[in-house]
């Protein structure tokens, strides 16, 4: 296991960030840690790298123990912090070849050209970092955090303020680098998480409400899956909801059309197309609903 948390917890003061939270990250795998504004992403990130101690709890990289082994971890791991502080006036290649040599990377100008292709800063090496875009400067930055080959790479929200075109490529390569190392990376953006990540851990003003694969939390939720049907007019929603296997009725976006929330593993198609012939209704659309993992994530972190 190259990321293993266990009841961490985190104080600032009076202020409880972290409530006991646990779990774990494998190679070859890409972690997705989601939790809204405040949730204490940046606060175990920074632990899991040696920046902040916690206040209780463990948590341990490649094996090595964050507290009483911080200088192995930093070696193991490498980290691109939320807000990438870079040199500005510094060039590209000067810049990498500075942070090589302070962390003593062996054959540093093969490595950096190398990294400056895998990270497509090609046409842009030539530049001071200060002239970058948004998106190039948290290629250097990704550069830098691979720089020592590390087995353990922490990206906090790495793609924030991308345009669309940089966001595909920076998810491309971190879904690439997930492939051979283990990958934990920060963000608020669901859609993400469905796109590149392999499992999610979803945590909620310093506590985990859920650690799974993609497909198991989707399935997770389906208790709360429904069949979106449209007539040709009204229906009498106290009816619908009498079929069994119906938990609820909420009214659709058009007219004549209503959500029937299911009870889990329940089918009830047969009897809708009976509901209608039996009411003189035409079935103009029935079409099942699964959560997205937004949904999912609203449903889990809501206030209150
Ligand atoms: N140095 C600090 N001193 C006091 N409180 C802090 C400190 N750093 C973070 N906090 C508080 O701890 C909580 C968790 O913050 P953290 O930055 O870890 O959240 P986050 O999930 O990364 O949020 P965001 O998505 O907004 O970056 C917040 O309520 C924050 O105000």
């Amino acid at each position: 296991m190259s990321v293993q948390v266990d009841s961490l917890t985190k104080r600032y003061g009076k202020q409880l960030a972290l409530d006991g939270i646990s779990f774990r990250a494998e190679p070859g795998q890409v972690l997705g840690f989601l939790g809204p504004n405040g949730a204490g992403k940046t606060t175990t990130l920074k632990i899991l790298t040696g920046y902040l101690s916690q206040s209780s709890g463990t948590a341990s990289v490649a094996g090595y123990d964050v507290t009483t082994h911080s200088l192995a971890v930093r070696r193991s791991v490498g980290y691109l912090p939320e807000h990438n502080p870079l040199y500005k006036d510094m060039y590209v290649r000067e810049y990498l070849q500075f942070a090589a040599r302070a962390n003593r990377v062996p054959d540093a100008r093969t490595r950096i050209a190398t990294l400056i292709d895998r990270t497509g800063l090609g046409r842009e090496a030539h530049k001071q970092i200060g002239a970058l875009s948004k998106g190039y400067r948290q290629r250097v930055g990704l550069a830098q955090a691979l720089l020592h080959d590390p087995q353990v790479l922490i990206l906090d929200e790495p793609t924030s303020g991308l345009d669309p075109n940089q966001l595909a490529e920076i998810r491309t390569l971190i879904q690439e680098l997930g492939r051979e190392k283990t990958v934990i990376f920060s963000t608020h953006i669901m859609q993400e998480v469905q796109a590149i990540c392999d499992r999610v851990v979803i945590i909620d003003r310093g506590r985990l409400v859920a650690d799974d694969p993609i497909e198991r939390l989707q399935r997770r939720m389906r208790g709360e899956r429904s069949l979106l049907v449209e007539f040709d007019r009204s229906a009498e929603p106290a009816d619908l909801a009498q079929l069994d296997g119906v938990q609820r009725i909420s009214a659709g976006r058009s007219p004549h059309t209503y959500r029937l929330h299911l009870r889990e593993g329940a089918d009830i198609r047969a009897a809708v197309f009976h509901f209608a012939v039996a009411n003189q209704l035409t079935l103009l659309t029935m079409s099942p609903e699964e959560l997205s993992v937004e949904e999912v994530f609203r449903a889990l972190t809501a206030p209150g």
